[in-house]
Parts: structure tokens; sequence; C-alpha cells
């Protein structure tokens, strides 16, 4: 018999919890939950932390969320008869930091409502403690330090389209860094977003919904197609974005009464998305100011244009199988010592330069770190110990700075003439930079620390801030509550001896403030002016009126003191947020010569060269090697291979000097070393152009404009689009943007459809690429019938991967040289990776009868010949001897 269910609250109808406040009567609300409302009513799109007592809490349907994307506890709390209870979740206020972060990194917008007085005020006037919005937290404004990741800025961009042009303005307020361009072509848009990667994108609307902010993923006909939806968008009013109010805007806060300046006087819509930054900025910081650096103007044509493909393709940041830092570009190149340096590095790795000038300038200062040992390595120990004063210095603007950080920028400010000293040698343009430290910002970190004690505490309104002989006022106070902390300890002793009582003490609670206490059994002994407050087991509790006297002193004391020391804190703080901009200035410098110092130190250690850069089209890269894959393998493992690419006439491309091609069709079995050889070439171009020497025994490289990849194969779920398709598009965008001057690496183009497509579209694009475009190529292919192009097209040539047979297995060489391979010995890498024997036969009979029955004539399309001589020197004799269409596998 099952057992009979018993009556319990459980049968009861739940009670009804109310999770909207957007429709109800706040007259029936307690004060409290009606300024709550009030102020949900000013945020609507943001989750609104509303401070009680120790709690920062949330109501009404905030708090679904935040239980729901904080796996808090949902509870619920009286809301007054017509409503009932009220849905509630609370975090604690020292946990509000760890919180918060969570909501922002989740894409959320979250106001923070503190109290401004302390609550004692309001109990003893009987109202309600003050509350007022302190900060609104949205994923491209944050400045606080646990909140952002060391070496990686964060981004607030801000975006206008109009037709085909678009303005973009970025800054990473934790830094003051603030940018702007203006552009045509609304992919190139798309490219410069993907590279900025801001956590959040400011968009003119006129959505209903203005404020908004749209999650990543979330879709919005607000949107417009070429705005990619990783990213989270904050939907704006367009009345900041007019370019009347975005200029106004931008003199104002920079105290200009022209743009010209700035050199944006004719980027319109680069000072619209400018303008509507800076309000948007202003908007959300609330309570704190934040110094943003003067509007900088770029131009995209100033750097290498490096697409998201390829920069994903290249892992320059993270690897391409699993996302990690490990085993990425940037893993393999960063010695730097700081976060500013780790920062600029990433920076400079995603917009490598163009400008022969700027890479020499960068080239000169590791040549001279690399030569001379000891400053290098006195250099990256001083680095060692300077913080993160770019940061510092905003949280210092901004007056967000506690005694911790300015103690941090105080000392690294001394620090820094040190660093100035040791690179005073120096002749290179970086280390320049460095030796004109201002020298009163040495004499402001100093007087940083004459004022601060050594170890400050984290909060700054609980004193023990600042050392003493500072303030006479602070002395005299600190004096006078020392005298009477004393007069208790004494009480103790002279208290013993009037009462005759040995055990008797003096204590402390939290309730009755300070105390005298004697064993019950000795009562009888206390003298008259004690007052008896608390009966315990074994113990009786007195004050008098003058241990209460001095209780008073002692507390008030104890208060005045600590407002003393936060105002003394915050004029020191004040001081130093005067120089903020300088200390910027020369962190900007600071950080250079870290990312440069550690790119010596790795030309030292990994033995890397110092590339010749120049205009033109020619890539010589004497035993190169993969800068990552030579790390993971450890010393002399990595087999090194050279490059030689691009014609010296690039007008007729009938280069004469052998091996020196356009093309170069890459062939060899799997696992051979194709994809590293491709990468490795891409990877040397890429490092020279930031300005690095480059892993090789010598390298002789043109400037390229573009840098394409095409790697790999992966399904793109997120825009529905296949294996192929994606290749496709890939391989179009190169098509379609690559020039002579571009670098373009192939790998294995066309595998993702049926055999004779692939290779039909893989001959023909090697064949656009080698003809039309002329662009230095590496083409990759297990399709090892385009070695015939070679034949036939003067600036294309075979190369190959050797590996040596053995009777029964194959050794990879990982050596590159000329000529294309016959074989692919895919069967033979599926034997080894464990298909059953029967498959392996079966394959091998296959393979026989395809070999059999086909094979491929040979041609270019005619009009070539019409449009570019090509001269072929396949040695056969029939130079121009074209045939009219390409003929592949007729039997
Ligand atoms: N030059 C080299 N020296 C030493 N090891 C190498 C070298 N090149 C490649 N390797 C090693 O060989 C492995 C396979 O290389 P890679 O992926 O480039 O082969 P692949 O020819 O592109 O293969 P597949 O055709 O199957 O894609 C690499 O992970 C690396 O460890």
């Amino acid at each position: 018999m099952a057992p009979r269910r018993k009556a319990d609250q459980s049968d009861q109808p739940p009670k009804k919890i109310c999770t909207d406040c957007t429709n109800i009567d706040k007259n029936q609300l307690s004060p409290m939950y009606k300024h709550y409302v009030e102020v949900k009513e000013q945020y609507p799109n943001a989750l609104l932390l509303y401070r009680v007592g120790d709690f920062f809490e949330c109501f009404f349907q905030d708090a679904v969320t935040i239980s729901r994307e904080l796996e808090l506890v949902q509870t619920s709390k009286e809301g007054g008869k017509e409503l009932g209870r009220i849905a509630m979740t609370g975090v604690p206020h020292h946990a509000l930091d760890r919180y918060s972060t969570m909501l922002v990194e989740k894409g959320y917008a979250v106001a923070i409502c503190d109290q401004v007085e302390d609550a004692s005020v309001a109990v003893a006037e009987k109202r309600m403690v003050r509350r007022e919005i302190q900060k609104l937290l949205t994923p491209g404004t944050l400045t606080d330090d646990g909140m952002l990741t060391a070496r990686r800025n964060n981004f607030l961009a801000a975006v206008v389209i109009a037709g085909e042009h678009w303005g973009l303005a970025y800054a990473d307020i934790s830094t003051g860094e603030f940018f702007t361009t203006q552009s045509s072509d609304l992919s190139n848009l798309t490219l410069e977003l993907l590279r900025l990667q801001p956590s959040e994108v400011l968009i003119p609307t006129n959505a209903p919904d203005i404020n908004g902010l749209l999650r990543p993923g979330e879709q919005s006909e607000y949107l417009a197609d070429c705005l990619p939806n990783s990213f989270c968008y904050s939907l704006r009013s367009q009345k900041s974005f007019t370019l009347i109010e975005a200029s106004q805007r931008l003199k104002d806060t920079f105290g200009v009464t022209s743009l010209e300046g700035m050199g944006c006087s004719n980027l319109p819509l680069g000072v619209r998305a400018a303008g509507g930054l800076l309000e948007y900025v202003e908007d959300t910081q609330k309570a704190y100011q934040v110094p943003l650096q003067p509007l900088k103007t770029y131009s995209l044509a100033d750097y290498l244009v490096l697409d998201h493909q390829s920069r994903r393709n290249l892992e320059i940041t993270q690897t391409v199988r699993d996302g990690t830092f490990y085993g990425s570009l940037l893993w393999a190149l960063d010695r730097t010592a700081t976060a500013m340096g780790g920062r600029a590095l990433r920076r400079w790795l995603l917009q490598p330069l163009i400008d022969i000038k700027g890479i020499t300038a960068r080239q000169d200062t590791i040549a001279e770190l690399v030569d001379n040992t000891p400053v290098r390595e006195d250099l990256r120990a001083m680095l060692k110990k300077i913080y993160d004063i770019e940061r510092l210095s905003g949280r210092v603007g901004s007056g967000t700075a506690n005694a911790r950080d300015l103690l941090a920028l105080g000392e690294s400010l001394i620090r820094l003439t040190d660093l100035s000293a040791i690179a005073s040698y120096g002749t290179s343009p970086y280390l320049k930079a460095i030796q004109k430290v201002p020298p009163e910002l040495e004499q402001l970190g100093n007087f940083i620390i004459d004022n601060l004690v050594e170890s400050p505490p984290q909060h700054i309104k609980d004193g023990g801030l600042i050392r003493g002989g500072i303030n006479s006022q602070l002395d005299e106070m600190r004096q006078r509550l020392e005298d009477d902390r004393q007069w208790l300890t004494n009480l103790e002793v002279t208290e013993r001896e009037r009462t005759g009582v040995s055990n008797l003490k003096v204590g402390y609670n939290k309730t009755f403030g300070y105390y005298i206490s004697m064993p019950r059994s000795k009562a009888e002994q206390a003298p008259d002016n004690y007052q008896r407050k608390q009966t315990l087991t074994n113990e009786e509790r007195y004050i008098t009126s003058e241990l209460k006297e001095k209780e008073t002193r002692i507390l008030t004391a104890k208060d005045d003191l600590n407002n003393l020391e936060y105002e003394i804190f915050t004029q020191l703080r004040e001081k130093v947020a005067e120089k903020a901009s300088e200390i910027r200035q020369i962190a900007k410098a600071v950080a250079a010569i870290d990312v440069l110092a550690g790119l010596a130190e790795i030309a030292v250690y990994q033995n890397y060269c110092r590339p010749e850069i120049f205009e033109g089209r020619e890539i010589f890269i004497l035993e190169g090697r993969h800068p990552v894959v030579e790390q993971s393998l450890g010393d002399g493992f990595f087999v090194p291979n050279s490059t030689n690419l691009g014609c010296k006439d690039a007008k007729f491309c009938v280069s004469t000097e052998e091996n020196n091609p356009d093309l170069i069709i890459l062939t060899g079995p799997n696992a051979s070393g194709k994809s590293c050889y491709l990468r490795q070439v891409g990877l040397i171009q890429l490092i020279a152009q930031i300005g690095s020497f480059v892993p090789a025994t010598e390298a002789k490289l043109a400037i390229c404009d573009r840098i394409f990849t095409r790697v790999g194969a992966v399904d793109d779920l997120a825009t529905g689009q296949s294996t192929f398709m994606v290749e496709m598009n890939e391989t179009a965008n190169i098509l379609n943007h690559g020039t002579a001057q571009s670098l373009v690496l192939l790998d294995e183009i066309g595998r993702g459809t049926a055999t004779f497509d692939g290779l039909s579209i893989a001959w023909s694009v090697a064949e656009y690429l080698a003809t039309e475009i002329q662009a230095r190529t590496i083409f990759a292919t297990h399709y090892h019938e385009l070695n015939e192009l070679a034949s036939i097209l003067t600036n294309v040539a075979n190369y190959q991967v050797m590996v040596k047979e053995m009777a029964d297995k194959i050794i990879f060489l990982h050596q590159v040289i000329p000529g294309g391979a016959s074989k692919s010995y895919g069967i033979e890498a599926g034997r080894l990776a464990g298909l059953p024997p029967t498959v392996i036969k079966r394959a091998k009979q296959v393979m026989g009868q395809i070999e059999k029955h086909s094979k491929i004539a040979l041609g270019l399309r005619t009009n070539i010949q019409q449009r570019k001589p090509i001269a072929n020197n396949n040695g056969n004799g029939n130079k121009g001897d074209f045939i009219e269409q390409l003929d592949i596998f007729a039997d």
C-alpha cells in the first residue's frame, strides 16, 4: 500500500512572488522599495544592485535573472499587503566585484546603487539612508583591476555607418587610449572590429529600446549586416552622434577650439563616432571622471591587413584547435616583463606595420639590445619592478585608486629614473624615448612614498594610510587617541590595585563598548562607582562614567582620524592625478621598450636574425623556422627550410632566376610538414613587419600589404555555412582583394567537395593567382596534378616535403626541396592511424584502378596569352603553345 501523504504546507498553493515592478503602484511600497523602483525606472536595461546593510540586493525580475546567471538562491521579502512577497537575490557587499564582473562578462550592464552617507546619520535623523547610483558597469567601460585582464586591452567601440562609408572610434577607458578612423567598404569595418575584439560596441539607432544592451549572439533589426554578432552592442540615441554635438563634445573635453589639431577635421564619420563614445563614457561613469587621452586618428592603409581568418589561421593570439594561449605566436614571442608590454605586443602583432621607417626604428632598438647583454638584462630586471602605471594612472585620474594603487605607482615612478639611467647610453629611437623621464615624476614618486605607510590597507576609509610627521593635526589626534588607549591599558592595573581583584579585566564588545569584568564570586568587592551592565554565569560586567567618557572620546577620535586620513589621501591622489597624462605618455614608451627588450631576448636565445626590409616583391628566407613549433619541439629538433619567392620584374612576371617563382605548389605526404612550412613563411613575414628579428639564418623581405591564409576547413555553424562554402568564401576574398604585394598561403583548396570539382577549382585558383594577381603564393596540396602548372607558367615552381620510404614505413624528413611529390602516402597514413588491414588493402586496389583510368590534359585559358605574355620554360620548346580549354581527367 502506498504511504499516505501527510497534509502539510506543501499541499498549499505556493504563495505568488512578485517579479515585475513595471506596472505597480509605487505608493503601496515602503520608502526603500519605492526608491528602488524609481532608480530601476532610470536604468531599465541594467541589472540594479542596491545596497541594503551588508548586502547588495536585487528585487523583482532582476532577482530572477541574477539568481539564474550567478546560480544564487532566490528568496523573497515582504512587500506589503497588496504586493505580497517580492523576489529577492542578494550578494555580500565584499563580493560585489566578483559577482558584478561575472554579470558583465555574461554581457549584462550592472548599475550599482550604494549608500552615500553613514547609515548612523540617517538612523539618528529617523529617515532612510541616502543611496545613489555610483557606477554603471558595462562590458566596455570597466576600470577596476579585478575586472580586467592585465595583458589585454578592454576596448569600447562606437560605429557610425553612412551608406558604404563608416566611422569607427575606440577607447580603452582603463588606459586612456582613444582612436578614430574613417573609411569606405563595410567589409573593412567588419575586419577592423574583428581585429579590436571590443567588449562593447555603441551604435546610434532610432530603436525604441534606447540604451538597451544586446548580448553576444542576440539578433536585432538595428544591427547592420557588417556588424559581427559575437560582440555586445549598446543601442544609443542618435543625438550624441550628430556632427554638431559630437564635435562640440570633443572640443569641450579636450579644451580645443578646432578639431584640426587632432587630425580629424576631415573625418566627419570618425568624429561622430568619437563624440558618441565620449557621451557614453560620461553617462556610465557617473561619480568618476575618466580621463581619456586626446583623440588620435589612424588610417587602415598604415598597417598590414590581416583578415580575421588569417589571424586565426596563423594562431596569433590563440590556437585554432582549442583556443588556448599556449601554442600561439604571442605565447612564443612574449617575454615582456610588464602588463603594459604584454598589451603592446598583442597590439603590435594584430597590427603589423608597412612603414619601413617605423620597422627600422624597432629593429635598431632590438639590435642595440641584442648586442649589449648587460643593458638588456638590467633593463628587463628593472622592468619587472614596474607596475601597470598606464592603468594605475587611469584609476588615479578617475579617483578610484586606493592607497595600494598609489604606492605601486609611486614605487614605479621612482624606478623610471633607474630605467632611464640604464637606457642612457642608447642611441636607438626607443631607448632614447625612455631617457626623457621628466624629473618631477621621480619627485612625485618620492612624495607618494613619503606620505603613505609601507603596507596600507585595502580600504581607504578605515585609516592607517598616512605616515606620521606628514600632517600636524593628524599627529596630534593620533597622540590624543594613543593617550586615551594608554589610559585604558593602565586602567586594568589601577583597578586591580584599587579593588584587590587580581583577575579583573578591561574588555570591549560591540553591544556595550568598553567594560570592566570581575568573577561573580568577587562582586562584593566592586567599588560604588561601578554600574552593573551584564551578568554572565561566572562573571559580572561593569561600566563607569569615566570609562564611558573615554570610550566616546576614543570612538569619535577614531572616526575623526579616519576622516582626516581619507581627506589627506584624496588630496594626495588629486595631486598625482594632475600628472596622469604625463605618466601615461611615459607608460607608452615603457611598454614599447619592454616589448623590444623581450624580442631582443628571444632573438638572442632562439637565434633570430635581423631581416632586411625593403620595397619590392622578394621574399628570401634562408633556413627559416616556425617560431612556435620550434619552441615546442625543443632545441635542435626543428628542420629549417628556405624560401625564395617573388619575381624580380613584377610587370611581366618573367623572372629568369631559378627557384624564384611567384607561386610555389607544395606537395608532400600527410603530416610531412606542408602546413607548418606555409605558416612559417607567413609568421616570419608578419613578425618582421612588427619590427622583430626572425627565426632564420638570413632574411630579405619585401613589405607585404596583406597576408592571406586559407588553412584547414571548419564549418561555421554560427552563420550556417558548410565547410566548403567557408572555404570558397575565404578563397573568393583572397582573389578579390589580393595584390602583387600580398602574401597568399593556401592549404588544400578544394578538398571539401567532389575530387574533380576540387581539383578543377584548385587549378583555376592557382592559375589566377599566378597570372592575374601575381601575388607571392604558397599553395600546399595533395592534388599532384597541379605540379603540371609549373611546366606551363614560368612563375610557378614545384616544391615537395621529403620523406624517406622504407620497406614497411615512411620517415618524415620535414625538408622542403625543389620538385613535385609523386605520392601522397595517404593510405600509409591511414594504416599508421589504425585503419583495419582489410580497409587498407581495398584502398590500395581502388587507388590502382583510379590511377589507371585518369589522366590530365594540360593547358591554360586562351585569353591569358592575350593579356599577359607568359613565357613557357617547360623545356619542350612549345613556348606559348596553349590549348583553348583546360581539359582535366579526359579518358
Ligand atoms: N620543419 C620541421 N621540423 C620538425 N618538425 C616538423 C617540421 N615541419 C613539421 N613538423 C612536424 O610535423 C607535424 C606535421 O606537420 P604538418 O601539419 O605541417 O603536416 P602536413 O604536411 O600539413 O600534413 P597534412 O597534409 O596531413 O595536413 C607538425 O606538427 C610538426 O610537429
